[in-house]
């Protein structure tokens, strides 16, 4: 059964001088339960999207749904339903950690007591700092709060909004597993992430780019699917290495990636065609590696095809 489902959403920002395409035909579905991921660029169209779906923007045309609701005509029944943590901070400064939380299931015409169970797991963590103004608390913390107050009117579905930019390593990983002891509670779980390597975390992901949708499935079928050979090439001079590559006719795509570029061949190219070519160059501490297909490097061939 679907939890949301889009159709043809088309949004833009502008006028006809100036018009800005941040949704081109969007279409896609979201079963119950699944933790669904939203994977793209700055710009790519996220937050218009959970906008949208959690009924604070229209969009031009197009039609969604969520729980079986209209996003325009069942806005007043949706906004009861649905959890939304925003991209930016949402919370208020200038409460405290408790304040902010009771604020929260106050307007939703709840209590903390009545949903502590299911905000236990999260709230535990930053309970020491209750009196704790909002504005006070480290980047981990301040999420583990606006997920609490997403969380406290027991919604059936949650829209997380980049909820791990500018958040440190080791609490971007704490905040995955908390998602997954939230969707093991039965709720679907919508999350947008500039960061490719989160894609592993979801059952699906799209990968969008400038409103479209690139690619949509599992993470593992999207790096199956890459299907050409790839590599991993250093050597001392970097930079002449890229241009060198990016003239080669039997290279596909080049780019950097961490202490390497990644090689992507046309069909056909291989080791020894791209070794025999890099050593013609002369390239002094030349080391290339078979590479495995991230979903980064899907995403980066999905976007040049
Ligand atoms: N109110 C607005 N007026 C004009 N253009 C807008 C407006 N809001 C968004 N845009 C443009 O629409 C496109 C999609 O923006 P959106 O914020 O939905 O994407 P995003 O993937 O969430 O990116 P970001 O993380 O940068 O917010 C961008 O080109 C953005 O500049």
């Amino acid at each position: 059964m679907q939890s949301v489902s889009v159709q043809h959403i088309i949004k833009t920002y502008g006028d006809k001088k100036q018009k800005t395409t941040a949704l081109n035909d969007l279409s896609f579905d979201v079963a119950k339960g699944e933790l669904f991921g939203i994977i793209g660029p700055d710009g790519a169209g996220k937050t218009s999207l959970f906008r949208i779906l959690t009924t604070l923007l229209l969009a031009d045309s197009g039609t969604a749904t969520v729980e079986g609701l209209d996003v325009v005509k069942d806005y007043k029944a949706i906004r009861k339903q649905v959890g939304y943590m925003p991209g930016r901070f949402s919370l208020y400064q200038d409460l405290s950690v408790k304040e902010n939380l009771d604020f929260f299931a106050t307007i939703f015409n709840t209590s903390v007591e009545e949903n502590y169970d299911l905000i236990k797991d999260i709230y535990s963590q930053i309970e020491p700092f209750k009196d704790r103004k909002a504005g006070k608390l480290s980047g981990g913390m301040k999420q583990k709060l606006a997920l609490s107050c997403a969380l406290i009117h027991r919604p059936t579905v949650l829209f997380l909004d980049e909820p791990t930019t500018g958040v440190d390593a080791v609490s971007r990983k704490e905040f995955w597993e908390m998602l997954k002891r939230l969707k093991e509670q039965g709720i679907t779980i919508l999350v947008s992430t500039p960061y490719m390597d989160e894609a592993s975390m979801c059952d699906r992901v799209a990968l969008v780019q400038s409103g479209s949708i690139l690619s949509i499935d599992t993470p593992q079928q999207i790096v199956a699917s890459f299907g050409r050979s790839m590599f991993a090439v250093r050597a001392k001079n970097m930079l002449h290495l890229l241009n060198d590559l990016k003239t080669f006719d039997a290279v596909a795509n080049a780019y950097p990636s961490g202490i390497y570029h990644h090689v992507v061949m046309k069909n056909g190219g291989g080791a020894d065609l791209l070794h025999q070519f890099l050593s013609s160059k002369r390239h002094a501490e030349l080391e290339i590696v078979q590479g495995k297909p991230t979903i980064e490097d899907c995403f980066m061939q999905l976007m040049r095809n």
